[in-house]
């Protein structure tokens, strides 16, 4: 009786009552997301006070002998105790990579020098860089994560996304100011000709789809494009122009500039922040909304992760499962890069197609941007 009670009260509730109530579950929705990342930013700085005090005590005791670089057993948000080896096999070779069977690899490796020459770059990527290292921090990262958090920036096709994403041209790619759609189709094309599955096709189409980002919450292309690391530990010297660092404040930070800084051997990329950008950004929206499979996810969060997939860095800090990933993200990176060297494609005429293949992963159609 009491419960039929109340539901004639709420059928009672005028249309201003059910818009305030809204209004109430969205802002305590939207207080629960950023309520996750507040709980880990004072886990953080907990910790990072605990471990200042232990190295000042460390420091004293072996009369100054500094312990920069050794993770201190830090376990901050992260936290792993396992401590066994990750052994994996060097990123593959270009010679490697080539008995892959790959078509497009075959054609277009001896062009391989001509790619990602980062010391014959233009200013425009020398400047990119230098910002991008100096800005992406720790304290950066979180406020990006609570802000994408937080809100819904637009609501889209993947299709009309990737007609949006036209007007952008990349400042931190050496090696091609072509629009966005068309190297979005030429690296879904050359996956399709090499007759991989369709998921890996939609992959190579939506892969830089978060550079949408741009028009949203962007602070500039720094926080958008280009290679990613991860913050909190180290800047390894893999990553391209690693002095341009120096300027980051993290660089001297007690915690952030040693090996693992907040992290731990073994924890997982999961686990790790990296710095903020349009492969982050994309892996959530397309983890939320579409059926793609686990390796799709991963090739969309880790493509520009180069000093990883590429130079071998960082391998510590990974689990088993990234192991795996790995691989696919290694198999995938061929078909973003050498494609740029492909004619350009019709866009008119294989809309239909794509179109199609974006229906069947991401069924909700309008997504949440
Ligand atoms: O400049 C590029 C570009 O921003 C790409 O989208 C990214 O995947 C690469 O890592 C980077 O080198
Ligand atoms: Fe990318």
């Amino acid at each position: 009786m009491a419960a039929r009670e109340e539901g004639n009260d709420y059928q009672r509730l005028t249309k201003k009552d059910c818009s305030t109530l809204c209004s109430h579950v969205v802002s305590h929705r939207r207080l629960e997301a950023m309520d996750d990342n507040i709980q880990s930013v004072h886990i953080i700085s907990d910790t990072l006070k605990r471990k200042i005090l232990e190295r000042e005590k460390q420091t004293d005791m072996n009369t100054g002998i500094s312990d920069k670089g050794s993770n201190m057993g830090f376990t901050a948000a992260v936290e792993n105790s396992d401590e066994e080896t990750v052994e994996i096999d060097t990123p593959l070779s270009r010679d490697q990579t080539k008995e892959t069977g790959s078509k497009i690899i075959e054609v277009e490796t001896e062009n391989d020098k001509d790619l990602r020459n980062y010391d014959e770059a233009c200013d425009r990527v020398k400047d990119f860089y230098r910002e991008q290292h100096e800005k992406q921090t720790v304290a950066y990262n979180l406020m990006a994560r609570v802000t994408f958090k937080t809100k819904v920036r637009a609501r889209l096709t993947i299709w009309d996304a990737l007609i949006k994403l036209n007007e952008l041209i990349d400042e931190s790619d050496p090696d091609t100011e072509m629009s966005q759609i068309d190297h979005s189709l030429q690296t879904a094309e050359a996956i399709r000709r090499n007759g991989k599955p369709r998921w890996m096709q939609l992959t190579g189409l939506i892969h830089d789809l978060g550079k949408l980002l741009y028009f949203f919450d962007a602070q500039g292309q720094w926080d958008v494009v280009g290679d990613t690391f991860p913050v909190g530990c180290r800047f390894d010297h893999r990553i391209i122009y690693p002095n341009t660092f120096e300027a980051n404040p993290d660089s001297d930070h007690p915690v952030y500039s040693t090996e693992f800084g907040i992290y731990s051997k073994g924890c997982g990329l999961d686990n790790v922040m990296l710095s903020w950008g349009h492969d982050e950004y994309m892996y959530h929206i397309a983890k939320r909304q579409s059926k793609l499979p686990l390796e799709a996810l991963a090739m969309i969060r880790y493509h520009s992760f180069y000093p990883w997939h590429k130079e071998g860095a960082y391998y510590d800090l990974m689990n088993e499962n990234d192991k795996k990933m790995l691989k696919a993200v290694q198999e995938f990176n061929p078909y973003d890069l050498y494609s740029k060297m492909d004619e350009l494609c019709d866009v008119e005429k294989l809309a239909p197609y794509y179109k199609e293949l974006i229906d069947e992963y991401f069924p909700s159609k309008v997504i949440d941007f």
